[in-house]
């Protein structure tokens, strides 16, 4: 039954991980979350719910929390996130995401742990020759964040052949949005997502918007993404928790709507929802922006019975809006 199963959330102080929490809650499971607070925020995980102040690098730490709560299923959202850190301090980000995955595998598999479900990344894809994306796409990262997160996969696959755990990688595109309810929300000290910067300019938290080269070969001239609602991504996760509970095989799954969005059409979209102009400046390309990436999503859609909600850019800009609106302590 699912309301015994207490899901171990490591990163549940972060945007993604304090959505699927709600979403555990909702699905009536017990949720315990592991978080060092790097970069996530206590108070984004509800008082109800058990809190553990640690690393996922701590074997101690995770063989406690572990057997104090029967754990039997894990939720691995923590980790580090900006690729540009990722290229100016490489190791750092194989610690963080290779070598504390390493760590906290291990402790699953020595203590037990029947089912794993891990964020990954389409950054695992690259620059892909052919769009849109399927799963079966070479995996070629170009960046340190992608790599370290790919590492994660194969460590997932090959302890999944050895020892038994099962697993679901995650292969999220662009997630946006905010709890539509309010109760959760991205809130990143340094943002480097398009939708947050957009809507913080909004809100006036910041004077402009860089946008990052007009000249690729899209229907406007700006890159083209596939950005997810984050609450379709929660449930994305509950998905893939009912699959393994029912004895279902370990896989990997990109999670995205199948359809994107340019740089100007959000853009365009959150000035129409903020009432207002923004003050936007063409800037050169950034490195390492491939001009498209969309999902094939068929997999998770039939295998996992993903039903996404708010498949809406309108939804996904008017939820991140909100939310911004909540933290600068505007009134609308
Ligand atoms: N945000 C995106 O667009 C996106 C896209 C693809 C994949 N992901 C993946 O989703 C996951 C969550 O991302 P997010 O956007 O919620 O980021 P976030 O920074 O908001 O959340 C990460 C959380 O993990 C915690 N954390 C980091 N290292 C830790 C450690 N060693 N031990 C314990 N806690 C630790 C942080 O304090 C934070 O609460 C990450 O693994 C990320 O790689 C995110
Ligand atoms: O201030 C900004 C920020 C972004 N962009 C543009 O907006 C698009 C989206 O950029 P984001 O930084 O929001 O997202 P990315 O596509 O770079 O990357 C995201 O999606 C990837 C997978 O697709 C990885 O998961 C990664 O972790 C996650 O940050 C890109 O064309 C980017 O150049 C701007 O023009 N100005």
């Amino acid at each position: 039954m699912s309301g015994q199963t207490t899901v171990l959330v490591t990163g549940g102080a972060g945007y993604i991980g304090a959505h699927a929490v709600l979403a555990l809650g909702e699905a009536g499971y017990q949720a315990v979350v592991i978080d060092d607070l790097s970069t996530g925020r206590r108070e984004a995980v509800p008082a109800d719910v058990p809190f553990v102040h640690g690393n996922v690098g701590d074997p101690a730490c995770l063989a406690d929390v572990i057997s104090q709560h029967g754990i039997r299923t894990v939720m691995h959202f923590a980790g580090s996130i900006v690729v540009p850190e990722s290229v100016q301090a490489p190791l750092d980000y194989y610690r963080n995401n290779t070598l504390n995955s390493h760590t906290l595998i291990e402790a699953c598999v020595r203590a037990g742990v029947e089912r794993f479900i891990f964020s990954s990344t389409a950054a695992v894809y690259g620059i892909p020759d052919v769009l849109p994306i399927d799963e079966q796409s070479p995996t070629a990262p170009i960046n340190p964040y992608g790599r370290s997160k790919l590492m994660t996969e194969w460590m997932l696959r090959d302890a999944a052949a050895a020892y038994g755990l099962r697993f679901i990688a995650l292969r999220y595109f662009n997630v946006a949005g905010a709890d539509p309810k309010g109760r959760a929300g991205q809130c990143s000290k340094a943002a480097t997502h398009l939708i947050k910067i957009a809507c913080e300019a909004a809100v006036g938290r910041r004077e402009e918007i860089m946008l990052f080269g007009d000249d690729y070969p899209t229907r406007d001239g700006t890159c083209i993404r596939d950005y997810v609602h984050v609450s379709d991504l929660a449930d994305a996760h509950i998905a893939a928790l009912r699959h393994l509970e029912r004895g279902g095989e370990s896989n990997i799954f990109n999670c995205g709507y199948g359809h994107g969005y340019s740089v100007r059409e959000v853009l365009d979209t959150v000035e129409r929802f903020a009432g207002k102009p923004l003050s936007v400046k063409v800037v050169g390309r950034r490195a390492g922006d491939p001009p498209e990436l969309i999902a094939v999503q068929k997999r998770i859609v039939s295998e996992l019975g993903w039903s996404p909600r708010h498949d809406n850019l309108d939804t996904i800009v008017s939820s991140a809006l909100a939310w911004e609106r909540k933290l600068a302590g505007v009134t609308v």
